[in-house]
């Protein structure tokens, strides 16, 4: 998926916010960030399985599915994708070893 689909989701997502909660799941996720919380927990586990049973194809989707869930997460603690990818272009250059990992590594 490319930024500019996912800039698309997410701008279809922000619209849902004065849809009706009975035609809109994503409205539902919504009001309910708990739950929106929830479910990229549970996302991320389905990806990790996936990842780890070498299955593509649910790869696939399981990361389809995270990437939804996590937009409405950050849709619903008014956070835009930008400022998450201005966070990711702030720590370019800068190698994840170079992190300060303290004694115990
Ligand atoms: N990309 C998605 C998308 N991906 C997954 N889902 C829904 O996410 C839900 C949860 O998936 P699960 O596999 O966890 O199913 P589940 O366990 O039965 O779900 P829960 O009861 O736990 O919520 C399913 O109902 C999927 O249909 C999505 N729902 C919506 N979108 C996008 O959001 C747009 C707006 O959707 P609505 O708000 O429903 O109009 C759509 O046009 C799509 O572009």
């Amino acid at each position: 998926m490319s930024k500019n689909a996912l800039d698309r989701l997410a701008a279809t997502i922000r619209e849902r916010r004065t849809e009706a909660a009975d035609k809109s799941y994503t409205r539902q996720l919504l009001d309910d960030p708990i739950k929106s919380a929830k479910k990229v927990g549970e996302e991320g586990v389905e990806v990790a399985i996936a990842a780890t049973a070498q299955d593509r194809n649910a790869l696939l989707q399981e990361s389809a599915d995270l990437l939804y869930h996590f937009l409405v997460l950050l849709e619903s603690r008014n956070i835009a994708l930008d400022e998450v990818c201005e966070v990711l272009e702030q720590r370019m250059g800068t190698s994840g070893l170079a992190r300060d990992k303290g004694p115990a590594g």
